[in-house]
């Protein structure tokens, strides 16, 4: 039986210069722009592709990550099926902003089960050599604050990119899947209570 296409909408965030649009356009049209401009606002480009066996349409929305285009970004976050927070390895203070990027999401958006929305962290310009972030140190921040997978990549060299936008959609099949067991799997106790069970996305 063919499964229907299903439409994801994920959404890049972090500071401006972390490399959100080169992943981006890395993994729809494998370039690599060296003096790739800032975003303005936001744009967006659609894959294509099959997620263990299912047909998936990607659509990868590209935010602004400097402070002064916010009122223009925030608008786009409703809808959003997952959250791929970025920062640059060789840049602290854009790690250390994950968490602001991350409460502006929440802030934004619509999401209805905060707890259990699904979150990717990538970390990006691996390639480069002088690092100011550890591979543990940001796992650390992933454990702690749920949001799991992590993955180091490099928009310039193409590590691990297409991992990560592949790992994007399956935490969202993963959380759709579960909720339909959630509901299949509900009983109905002796008191009339509906029991369902949740897990996280770590
Ligand atoms: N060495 C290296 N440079 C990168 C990588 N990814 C992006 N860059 C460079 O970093 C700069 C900023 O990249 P962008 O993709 O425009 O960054 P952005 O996060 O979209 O920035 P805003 O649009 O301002 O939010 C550009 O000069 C890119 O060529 C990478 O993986 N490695």
């Amino acid at each position: 039986m063919s499964r229907n296409n299903v439409l994801l909408k994920v959404i890049l965030l972090g500071d401006g210069g972390v490399g959100k649009s080169s992943l981006m356009n890395r993994y729809v049209t494998d370039r690599f722009d060296s003096q790739s401009f800032h975003t303005i606002g936001v744009e967006f480009l659609n894959r294509d592709l099959e997620v263990d066996g299912r047909p998936v349409t990607l659509q990868i929305w590209d935010t602004a990550g400097q402070e002064r285009f916010k009122s223009l970004r925030t608008p786009f976050y409703r809808g959003a099926d997952c959250c791929l927070l970025t920062f640059a390895v060789n840049d602290l203070q854009s790690f250390l902003n994950l968490s602001c990027w991350k409460k502006e999401f929440m802030f934004y958006s619509d999401v209805k089960e905060p707890e259990s929305f699904p979150f990717v962290v990538l970390g990006n310009k691996v390639d480069m050599e002088r690092r100011e972030v550890g591979e543990d140190e940001a796992r650390a921040w992933c454990e702690e604050n749920g949001c799991c997978p992590y993955f180091e990549t490099s928009a310039k060299d193409d590590t691990n990119v297409t991992a990560a936008f592949e790992a994007a959609v399956r935490v969202v099949l993963a959380a759709e899947d579960q909720i339909g067991h959630a509901l299949l799997g509900s009983t109905i106790d002796l008191h009339g209570n509906r029991k369902t069970s949740r897990g996280s996305c770590c």
